[in-house]
Formats: structure tokens, C-alpha cells, sequence
């Protein structure tokens, strides 16, 4: 006769349900309470002892120092409850306590970070040698597998070489940049006599101007849906995937169904072909002819909301920033005013602001850095090592561990920047030398859209600082810095009209 186990085993196997629709698990539970009621908390601290020592084993490969905290979750929290701060607290203890290559345990995966610049600098140039991204999974989820910060090496280069060449391309830019004024114009109209949220200005603009490169599309019904559900999709990259109605990720992944049948609903009915959707489906169809026509759609569709992502909370963020400082600093507003006035002076009357303006502009220009610097869109990056890396003949990064170059210390490091917490846009020029900077990342991987970016943040600053003498912030707004830096109050401000006019 075949015992209790056996035919558990031989109903599940046969798909049967012989005990009410109980699995082989909860058999085996039900099983193992009923032998003695002693023996599941013995199981339990058995697993909890084995798997330590299982971590323990794993985590002695690297020589770093460091702890891997508790079982399980490692010093996963510890980690995440400094994100909101612009403090790297967790990293910063850590680096005091064991150097600045160390090694813990985060996200279910022994790690080491890395906050001296020497090693996040090599980190991100031995991209697709010694190290690959590794961004969390909800991220592949929820903007979809094909999305370039989830994808590797043919795949990858593929659209990242596509990207450059046919989005993000210098020429083509220049050609928005009257589309960029005119947005900015347009909203600055409105600002005089009331309070006005920065955050949903920026956040509008930001979206509107990545709409138009990347869908073609123009302020409207359609840009307003696309923009609402790619706030909710974005909150729930940043969560633990647990896909239940209540949680942020869940209602991303809602917004992500939203999102990709607005797409395809738009792909399918949109007047002018010939896009960039349709240029880079031709691109890998001659590519991979092996692809079905449903990969290619599917590859489609993730490179635009990939690009969608990338575009518009971190260009909204670092504008939202970069006015609460220059508010705050009316000598930085004074020395900024005088360059903008100055390309006012050498036009014509009614000649516009253009593409080669905004990056002649070296005092705003490093507005723009320092205001990245200090404002921490991004903190770090997501890496695994390819091989065992070793330092000094030790054995410091084993093969398949995740690992964060974190460019937040290396911004606030006072050998590079003294008085690191303060807003000092000069800094740039004094250093003589270039600084170390990752607010676009570094490698292969540096970001592609940081011409347009930092060109969208100085035609708005362009316009706000030749219309507006200063603006006041309305009551006190507390940074959150977690998962993109946010003011609690949106950046409430109200505009002092320019007395005087230029020419
Ligand atoms: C201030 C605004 C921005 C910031 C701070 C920023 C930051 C970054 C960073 C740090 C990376 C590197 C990620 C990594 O190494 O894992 C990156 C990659 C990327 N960014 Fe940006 N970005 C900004 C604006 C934009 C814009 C406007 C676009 C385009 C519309 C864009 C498109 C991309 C793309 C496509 C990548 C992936 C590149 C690759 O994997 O090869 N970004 N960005």
C-alpha cells in the first residue's frame, strides 16, 4: 500500500486533487504538525541556521570587509530607510566602519558598494566586461523585458546605437528647441498673480517635450493618459514586486496594461508612419529575421516606454531643483540673469534662444551640474560582476554578486567637493580640473538624453530669469529624496515681475 507521502506525491504528479484541493506542501505541513507538535519550529530554526550558513559560506568568497545583517532580508531595510535622506547615512557608517569597498547583503543578493570615485569610475567603464546592469526586477516588468536598462549585449548596443542615431541625435534636436521655447513661454504666461506648483509645471513640460521626440505627439487628451499612467507605473518600479491591488507595484503593473494598450491602440491608428517605432522594428527585423512579429512589436513598444521613463521624471526633478536653489541663492540668480541677458543683447529683435546658446552658457550649465550633484536623481546603478574581480591580489567582487557604484558619496566627498552640502555652482571653475561627476551615470551606459535635458532646464531657466526678478517659496517644503528627489508642498512659489527689460 502506497503511504500517505506516495500518494500525496502521485495525485499532485497526475494533476489529481485527492485531499480537497490541499498541494504536496501544505500535505507535508499538515503531516509534519501532526507527528509533533514540536517538529515545525524545529524545521524552522534548522532552515534558519542552514541558510546563514549557507550566506555565511557565500559571503566569506569576498575579502571585503562588511555584514550581512539579518536572515533573509540582509540589511535590506537599513538600506532602504535612508533613500528618502539626501544622506547616504547607511552607505557613509558602512564606509567609516570598513572602508569604501565593502560588502553586504541587499535585496536577496550578497552585494558590495563601492563610494570611492576610483572604483564606481571603474565600475562603470568595465560595462559588458567585468559587469552587466542589474536592475531590479520589477523594473524589467513593469516598462517590459525589452527595455534597455534590462537587456545586455547585442540587444543593448542594437538600441542604444539606434537611440543615439535616430532619437536623441544633436540634429534632430536642434530642431526642437522652438517646440521647447514655446512650451516654456507658454506655461511662464500663466505664472504672474498666483501660486504655482514647480513640481507640476516641470513634471508637464518634461513629459510633453519627451512625448514629442518619442511618440511625435503633441500636448492633448492622449499625451494626459499616457502621462497619468506612467506616473503609477514609475512609483511601482520601486517596490518589492508583490502584484496585489493595494500595492504600488501592483497598481503599476495595472498602469502598465493601461499603458501598453494606449500605445498599441495609438500605434495602429496614428497618422504618420515611418516613426521611430517603426524605423527600429525595421532595424532589428533586418537585423534578427528570426524575430516573430510579435517580439518585434513587443521590442517596439518597450523602447518607447523605456524612453518615456528615462526622460521625463529625471529632466522634471532636476528642474524642480535647480529653481528651489537658484531661488534660494539671489547671488547665483544675479550672476545667472547677467549671462542669459548677455545672448538677449548679441540677438535681433524677436531671434530665438537655440541649441548652441544653451550650451554656450557655462554658468548655467553648472547650475546644472551642482544642482545634480546635490539633488541626487541618481544615487547609484544596479551592476553584477561577469567574473571574480580582485583588488590587490585579493578576491573582492566574486562572480554573479550585485554591486552599486555610489555616485551619491562620491558627489559629496569633500576631497572633490569641499563644503560638499553647499549649493556653490563655481566650484566647476575653481577646480581648474574636471570633478568627478555621475549625475549621467558614466561607461557605455551614460545617458544619452543629457544634451537634451540640460537644455530643456536652461531654456526654462532662460525664460524665468529675464521675465521674473525672483520668486518667493510659500511655506516651508521638505526634500524627500526617495525614489526621485520630491518636495512635500510641490514647490509652491509666487513670481516677482521684472522691473527692467534688456535693450
Ligand atoms: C536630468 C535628467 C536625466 C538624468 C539625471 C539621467 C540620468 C541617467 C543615468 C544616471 C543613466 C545611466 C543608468 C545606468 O548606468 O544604469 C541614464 C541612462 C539613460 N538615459 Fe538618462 N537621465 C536624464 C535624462 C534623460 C533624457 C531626457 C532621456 C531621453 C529622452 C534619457 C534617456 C536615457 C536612456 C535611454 C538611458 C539608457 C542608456 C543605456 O542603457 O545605454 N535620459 N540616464
Amino acid at each position: 500500500m502506497m503511504g500517505a507521502l506516495q500518494q500525496q506525491e502521485a495525485g499532485v504528479m497526475s494533476g489529481g486533487d485527492l485531499n480537497g484541493g490541499l498541494g504536496l506542501t501544505q500535505m507535508l505541513l499538515q503531516q509534519a504538525m501532526m507527528i509533533n507538535g514540536m517538529t515545525l519550529p524545529v524545521i524552522a530554526v534548522a532552515a534558519g541556521m542552514w541558510w546563514r550558513w549557507q550566506r555565511a559560506v557565500v559571503m566569506s568568497k569576498s575579502k571585503l570587509r562588511g555584514s550581512s545583517g539579518f536572515p533573509l532580508l540582509g540589511e535590506t531595510m537599513a538600506y532602504m530607510s535612508q533613500m528618502g535622506s539626501p544622506l547616504a547615512n547607511f552607505v557613509d557608517n558602512k564606509a567609516k566602519r570598513y572602508g569604501k569597498l565593502f560588502k553586504t547583503h541587499l535585496f536577496f543578493q550578497p552585494t558590495v558598494i563601492a563610494a570611492e570615485e576610483e572604483e564606481v569610475r571603474m565600475i562603470v567603464q568595465k560595462e559588458g566586461k567585468l559587469f552587466d546592469v542589474n536592475y531590479p526586477t520589477s523594473f524589467a516588468n513593469l516598462l517590459g523585458p525589452y527595455n534597455g536598462l534590462n537587456i545586455v549585449g547585442h540587444m543593448w548596443k542594437r538600441m542604444r546605437r539606434f537611440i543615439v542615431a535616430n532619437v536623441l541625435k544633436p540634429e534632430l534636436l536642434r530642431e526642437r528647441v522652438n517646440f521647447i521655447e514655446d512650451m516654456v513661454i507658454e506655461a511662464l504666461s500663466s505664472w504672474e498673480g498666483r501660486t504655482v506648483f514647480v513640481e507640476d509645471e516641470a513634471r508637464a513640460l518634461a513629459f510633453h517635450v519627451t512625448a514629442l521626440i518619442v511618440l511625435n505627439i503633441h500636448p492633448g487628451e492622449l499625451n494626459d493618459k499616457i502621462k497619468e499612467d506612467m506616473y503609477i507605473l514609475i512609483k511601482g518600479m520601486f517596490f518589492l514586486p508583490i502584484d496585489l491591488p493595494w500595492t504600488a507595484y501592483g497598481k503599476g503593473m495595472r498602469a502598465r496594461e493601461r499603458v501598453v494598450k494606449t500605445l498599441t491602440d495609438y500605434l495602429e491608428s496614428r497618422p504618420v508612419k515611418d516613426d521611430i517605432y517603426d524605423k527600429f522594428i525595421q532595424t532589428i527585423r533586418e537585423d534578427s529575421p528570426e524575430d516573430t512579429e510579435e517580439m518585434l512589436r513587443g521590442q517596439g513598444r518597450d523602447l518607447l516606454t523605456g524612453l518615456l521613463f528615462a526622460g521625463h521624471d529625471t529632466t522634471a526633478a532636476t528642474m524642480v531643483f535647480t529653481v528651489k536653489y537658484v531661488g534660494e541663492n539671489p547671488h547665483v540668480l544675479a550672476e545667472i540673469r547677467k549671462e542669459h541677458e548677455n545672448v538677449i543683447k548679441l540677438k535681433q529683435p524677436g531671434e530665438r534662444l537655440t541649441w548652441e546658446d544653451c550650451k554656450a552658457m557655462s554658468f548655467t550649465q553648472d547650475v546644472i551640474t551642482e544642482t545634480l550633484r546635490l539633488c541626487n536623481v541618481s544615487t547609484t546603478t544596479f551592476r553584477k560582476s561577469l567574473e571574480d574581480v580582485h583588488v590587490g591580489g585579493k578576491l573582492v567582487i566574486p562572480k554573479g554578486w550585485m554591486v552599486l557604484p555610489y555616485f551619491r558619496s562620491v558627489h559629496y566627498d569633500p576631497t572633490f567637493y569641499p563644503d560638499p552640502y553647499k549649493f556653490n555652482p563655481w566650484r566647476y571653475k575653481e577646480a581648474g580640473t574636471k570633478l568627478p561627476f555621475f549625475g549621467f551615470g558614466g561607461g557605455a551606459r551614460l545617458c544619452p538624453g543629457s544634451e537634451l535635458a540640460r537644455t530643456e532646464i536652461c531654456i526654462l531657466l532662460h525664460h524665468l530669469v529675464t521675465k521674473f526678478d525672483s520668486w518667493e517659496f510659500i511655506g516651508k517644503d521638505i526634500p524627500s529624496f526617495f525614489p526621485f528627489p520630491r518636495l512635500s508642498k510641490r514647490l509652491p512659489i509666487r513670481v516677482k515681475p521684472r522691473r527692467k527689460t534688456v535693450k
